[in-house]
């Protein structure tokens, strides 16, 4: 039984339990239960702290987990990703009170507050800075006000939390994260993860395409197919109506209003757009 590591809570729990749910598989009915058995497709889900699922992993303990990149990177453990879920996005930056700080480079020799220790001491410890790391559970952004700290490191999703803090990012982004898919570093692959990763494929397939379908003039077909290839190949079929055929194809979600501004220009006519509920491509 292949046995999978979800988020229990925080910030990627929900997204998590969607997709899995959306892949088929059986999710828990409260959130309070610890573990799920799905006998239908051979699986078993624990519930667990996101921070502590690359730890489950990285010993084997679990052959998969979904956790945030920036939280694998931060534990040290012996996991890897394996797939990005484009869910969960943030950033991960140092941060100071408005202009306190020039650069990055800067937080050498202060105090820096984070939930995120260990990526803080690589990213110092690669450039042969030195600095004294606090680590703090959460509400990172009070700790310079409360005189813990001269600079945070943490999460930035929208931006909010800083600006209410009188905070502003500094520098680059140290991290870009999102949801991830982690496997153990080394092992085999064990039966059901190849399943379970094409399903997930087909969810995040399908949530990024929609299917199109128009109909246009034969003499016009090369032009628009240009404009909906689609993932393999569009189909074009033979209308009724002499001298039109019927077109349908996979098209990007976000591009679908300007591909349909240029069909209609081409003498596309009758366009439609469905969603797709599901593909193995
Ligand atoms: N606004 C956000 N706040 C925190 N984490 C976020 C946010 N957006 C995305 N994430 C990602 O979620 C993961 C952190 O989830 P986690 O459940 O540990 O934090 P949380 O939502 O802050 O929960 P808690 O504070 O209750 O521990 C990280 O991968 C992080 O990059
Ligand atoms: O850029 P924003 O959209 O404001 O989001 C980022 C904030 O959200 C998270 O905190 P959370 O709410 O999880 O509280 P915590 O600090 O107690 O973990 C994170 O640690 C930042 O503080
Ligand atoms: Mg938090």
């Amino acid at each position: 039984m292949l046995r999978i590591a979800v988020p229990n809570k925080g910030a990627l729990s929900e997204a998590a339990a969607q997709l899995l749910a959306e892949a088929g598989y059986r999710q828990r009915r409260t959130s309070r239960d610890l573990v799920t058995v799905d006998p239908d497709n051979d699986v078993e889900f624990f519930y667990l702290r996101p921070r502590d699922i690359a730890i489950y992993v990285g010993e084997g303990t679990l052959d998969v987990g979904i956790t945030g990149r920036d939280l694998l990177l931060d534990s040290g453990a012996s996991a890897q990703e394996v797939k990005g879920l484009g869910f969960g996005a943030s950033s991960f930056h140092f941060a100071a009170p408005v202009g306190d700080l020039p650069s990055d480079r800067d937080v050498a020799g202060r105090r820096i507050a984070t939930s995120y220790p260990g990526i803080v001491r690589s990213w110092l410890s690669e450039r042969d800075l030195d600095a004294h790391v606090v680590r703090l559970d959460g509400a990172v952004e009070s700790s310079v006000r409360l005189g813990v700290a001269d600079v945070i490191a943490d999460v930035v999703e929208t931006g909010s939390t800083l600006r209410q803090a009188g905070m502003e990012v500094v520098g680059e982004p140290i991290l870009r994260s999102e949801a991830v898919v982690i496997t153990p570093r080394d092992g085999d692959r064990p039966d059901g993860y190849d399943v379970f990763l094409r399903r997930l494929d087909g969810v995040l397939v399908a949530r990024s395409y929609v299917m199109m379908d128009y109909d246009i003039r034969a003499e016009q077909v090369e032009q628009a197919v240009a404009l909906t290839p689609g993932i393999e190949s569009p189909t074009v079929s033979p209308l009724h109506r002499e001298g039109w055929v019927a077109v349908r194809s996979m098209v990007p979600r976000d591009t679908a209003q300007r591909v349909m501004d240029e069909l209609w220009v081409l003498g596309a006519r009758g366009t439609l757009v469905t969603e797709i509920a599901a593909c193995r491509l």
